[in-house]
């Protein structure tokens, strides 16, 4: 089994935002113990920040840039190097792999991030990937590591991503309020947001919104995923061994999982270069049981330049958007042919990723 185990800013850091390295070493020697039990594993960590924060006392004031740049530099290289001694005891090689949203904004580039891991995987390499803060930019960041996790988890084909926060699972109300629980299992199509508060835990980016939407999308394209607490001690050999008696919240994975393709287009709709909009007809006929493609006698207007081979985005009669494919043509040559029936299709099937319909 391959596992994808996202750990949290809050984990790894104690409630004075220093760096929790107790909790680090529980979940070094828990990974090693599923390591041991034949499982692969690809750990994206946090951490970086909280890390770098407790290691330098700044005089002066810092814009909000300047710290995460300032404290990731500093925190990534200390974090890197204490899973590297704790990992070590268990003769576990694990390699560094610092990426950031636009490293994906290519099929190629994608690709090349794929290989870079399954050849630390193929040689028992365990990659312990973040997010480059220290110069990825406010634009182009990734909304937290919950988003890079699931892209990380689809990209690898993985069988289950397991998201570590500081909480159990998601509750169905104020989390700690009388009568509140855990929610054990999500099935597709069901709504949470009626649970989910917006605000943020201490040291996390993201917030509990974010993982839901990401855990949805990538149980959507078939991989289990997991959210549960990685403050208790034991959690990840306990969700193995004991799933029925660990409190956790387990997002049910799509029975047909979605092609590599298609687990690419579902996590690079920010990359999309035009907007392709759609009659009723041609959104009735994309939503509905059969495979089909989207044809351009049913697209009404191209907004952008692209050429073949781009992401863009499709929206329905009303402007909403629909999902995202790749376009079989350069923009100039798609609006011509606007209308056209007896053309090949704009986005072929293979090559088209709706949104889960809400
Ligand atoms: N319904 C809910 N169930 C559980 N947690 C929730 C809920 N609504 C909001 N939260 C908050 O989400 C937080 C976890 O998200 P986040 O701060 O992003 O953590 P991390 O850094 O681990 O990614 C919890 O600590 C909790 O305060
Ligand atoms: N890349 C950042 C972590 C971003 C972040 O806080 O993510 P999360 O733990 O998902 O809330 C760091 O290492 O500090």
């Amino acid at each position: 089994m391959r596992l994808v185990i996202k750990v949290g800013s809050n984990v790894l850091t104690r409630d004075n935002g220093k760096l929790d390295i107790t909790r680090m070493s529980a979940l070094v020697d828990q990974v090693a113990a599923l390591r041991a039990g034949g499982h692969e594993v690809i750990l994206v960590s946090s951490g970086a920040v909280a890390c770098g924060r407790s290691e330098l006392k700044v005089g002066h004031k810092l814009g909000s840039v300047e710290q995460r740049q300032l404290f990731s530099a500093l925190g990534q290289a200390k974090l890197i190097n204490l899973y590297y001694d704790l990992f070590r005891e268990y003769r576990i090689p694990v390699g560094q792999v610092l990426t950031m949203k636009e490293s994906f904004a290519t099929r190629r580039e994608y690709l090349n991030q794929r290989s870079c891991m399954t050849v630390m995987i193929a040689n028992g390499v365990i990659p312990i990937v973040n997010e480059n803060d220290t110069i990825s930019v406010t634009e182009l960041m990734f909304t937290d590591n919950d988003e890079l996790s699931g892209l990380i988890a689809a990209m690898m084909d993985a069988d289950a991503l397991v998201i570590l926060s500081n909480i159990d699972g998601i509750y169905d109300g104020e989390p700690g309020a009388p009568g509140a629980r855990v929610i054990r299992r999500v099935e597709p199509g069901s709504d949470l947001s009626t649970y989910i508060r917006q605000e943020k835990s201490g040291f996390g980016r993201g917030g509990m919104l974010t993982k839901c939407h990401i855990a949805r999308k990538v149980a959507e394209e078939g991989i289990r995923v997991i959210i549960a607490n990685g403050k208790r001690d034991n959690i990840l050999t306990d969700l193995l061994s004991n799933p029925e008696g660990t409190l956790h919240t387990e997002f049910t994975p799509n029975a047909e999982p979605a092609s590599n393709m298609k687990k690419w287009l579902a996590h690079s709709a920010s990359f999309a270069k035009g907007l392709v909009h759609i009659n009723d007809k041609a959104a009735k006929v994309l939503r509905g049981d059969r495979a089909v493609s989207l044809l351009l006698v049913g697209v009404t207007a191209i907004e952008g330049e692209f050429e073949e081979g781009d992401i863009v985005t499709i929206a329905d009669g009303e402007g909403r958007r629909m999902g995202v494919g790749r376009s079989a043509y350069g923009s100039n040559d798609a609006r011509r042919l606007i209308g056209k029936h007896d053309v090949k299709p704009l986005v072929h099937y293979d090559y088209l990723c709706l949104d889960p319909q809400e």
